[in-house]
């Protein structure tokens, strides 16, 4: 592997990724950051968690000189979180460098966003339903724009951003680098690659698994009505730093984070339906450790990247193996190892075989944890934050009393009653979460046509339009209407919700949208 030194950077950009701690180049980095600074323009596949913010914003952040002042680079990306988790990290790599940039997202107020663009960015970063608000307010202007990067490009599509995206890259002047980023190469990928890119080289760092290799997998088989209590037993055995528990819908993940919440654990949900503080000040929380479990839908499955996320809990079962991947992938990031749990219901078993099939992947199946397994877990945690406050010295005013209470009661018997009192006995709380269908395994064959396929043989590919299947279930959408449910365009999202297209099978992707992110 290489260096950073070895790839020709600036001193200001080596600098900022020092800093960081990044000491070699991941694989993906090692291939396109010459590419780009080559100038080509490029189609980039790796793994989860291998670092393809950098591949692209290292290169990017090089090539610009600090004294521009007009809106250079252009980087979209599916939601709201990720727009500003990309902020974060290109401000980091462009600390030295003094660039300015810029995060653009529905659900924020609109006028300090124009306030903040009268600071000059040159580069914003955004999801492109609220990017084209401002375009058409001309209060962002792309006349100047010499690269464009589209982050999880294939999830924007199936959110529904075709229109948009198209709308914006054709402002866009044509002499331009154009970055590409995907998990998966369908064929509206691909057209809109033909369309939009110059004669790209592909980069992919495509391994025999998909997911990325540090991540443990497991599976238990329980039935929809014990999951609550299974996940207790999980939680406690396990003693996640941070763990990220994914539900299906709004609702299940509502129901769950309350009912942990009720048990004791210090969980929060994150889903669509919330306001845009709400949802960013439970990813602060998250983030700095203030609370360990994040109750999520898949909202928060692509690209977001939590340092100290040891666990992934599939509550319930993903609805396709790509789902599956980058849910897990939330774990076992920049080399750190991560643990990934999924609960499958018996009528779920064939669907997660499919899931197996298509990741390449064998997932262990592992009884559910015991009251005594769980117990022992939680007296562990007791015991390790004991020892912590012990050699934090910091509990002189509980000194006498212990004194006294050891004078007359056996040092054992008094620890083991703190102990008791610390652990709590929370499982008496009655929880009753509304039950969810089972997924239903594809009736599919393995597709095995082309072999532009990051997932390999029965994946990925013309199999998309095919998931939509019927009824309201409805999770993939054509790409077409269903305006994102980030709130990029205001209240459509409220304009439509009562509208008889909600459930109908015909736009399902807004469906998905309202029900499931
Ligand atoms: N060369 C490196 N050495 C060490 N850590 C790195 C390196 N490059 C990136 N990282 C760190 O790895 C983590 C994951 O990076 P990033 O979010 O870019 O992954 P990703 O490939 O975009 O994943 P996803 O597919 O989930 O979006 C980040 O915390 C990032 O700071
Ligand atoms: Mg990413």
């Amino acid at each position: 592997m290489k260096t950073f030194q070895e790839l020709e950077l600036e001193p200001k950009v080596l600098k900022a990724i020092t800093e960081l701690g990044f000491e070699e180049a991941t694989p993906i980095q090692e291939k396109a950051i010459p590419i780009a600074m080559a100038g080509r323009d490029l189609i980039g596949q790796a793994q989860t968690g291998t670092g393809k913010t950098a591949a692209f914003g290292i290169p990017l952040i090089n090539k610009i000189p600090p004294t521009e002042d007009r809106i250079v680079s252009l980087i979209m990306a599916p939601t709201r979180e990720l727009a500003i988790q990309v902020a974060e990290e290109i401000g980091k790599l462009s600390r030295f460098k003094g660039l300015r940039s810029l995060p653009i997202y529905g659900g924020q107020d609109i006028g300090k966003q124009i306030r903040a663009l009268k600071k000059r960015p040159q580069i914003i970063i955004g999801t492109p339903g609220r990017l084209l608000d401002h375009i058409n307010r001309k209060t962002i202007r792309l006349d100047y724009v010499q690269t464009v990067i589209l982050d999880e490009a294939d999830e924007m599509l199936d959110m529904g951003f075709m229109d948009d995206i198209t709308s914006i890259l054709k402002l866009i002047p044509e002499e331009r680098q154009t970055m590409l980023f995907s998990a998966t190469m369908p064929p509206n990928i691909q057209k809109l690659a033909q369309q939009f890119l110059r004669n790209p080289e592909h980069v992919s760092v495509v391994p025999k698994q998909v997911s990325a290799p540090l991540i443990n997998q497991a599976y238990i088989e329980v039935q929809e009505r014990q999951k609550f209590d299974a996940l207790c037993r999980l939680v406690d055995m396990e003693a996640p730093e941070l763990a990220i528990i994914f539900g299906r819908t709004k609702r299940r993940v509502d129901e769950l984070s309350e009912a942990l919440q009720k048990r004791g654990y210090s969980a929060e949900g994150l889903h669509g339906d919330l306001s845009q503080n709400q949802r960013d000040t439970v990813m602060r929380k998250f983030r700095d450790g203030s609370i360990d479990v994040l109750v999520a839908t898949d909202v928060a499955a692509r690209g977001l990247d939590v340092s100290g996320v040891t666990h992934v809990i599939n509550f319930d079962l993903p609805q396709d193996p790509e789902s599956y991947v980058h849910r897990i992938g939330r774990t076992g990031r920049a080399g750190k190892e991560g643990v990934a749990w999924t609960f499958v219901t018996p009528r779920e078993i064939d669907h997660l075989h499919f899931i197996e099939k298509v990741t390449k992947h064998r997932i262990m199946k592992k009884p559910l944890p015991s009251v005594a397994e769980a117990m022992e877990g939680k007296q562990k945690i007791m015991a390790e934050r004991i020892l912590e406050v012990v050699q934090s010295d910091n509990y002189q005013e509980f000194k006498g009393l212990s004194i006294q209470l050891l004078e007359q009661y056996d040092s054992v018997h008094l620890m083991s009653a703190a102990l008791k009192l610390l652990t709590g006995e929370q499982n008496e709380v009655e929880i009753n979460l509304t039950p969810e269908d089972p997924i239903r395994a594809k009736k599919r064959k393995p597709d095995i046509r082309g072999g532009n396929r990051r997932y390999g043989s029965s994946y990925g590919g013309g199999n998309r339009g095919g998931k939509t299947g019927g009824g309201n279930r409805g999770y993939r959408g054509d790409g077409r209407g269903g305006r994102n449910e980030r709130g990029d365009r205001g209240g459509s999202r409220y304009a439509k919700s009562g509208s008889s297209n909600r459930y109908g099978g015909g736009d399902s992707s807004f469906s998905k949208e309202s029900n499931y992110r």
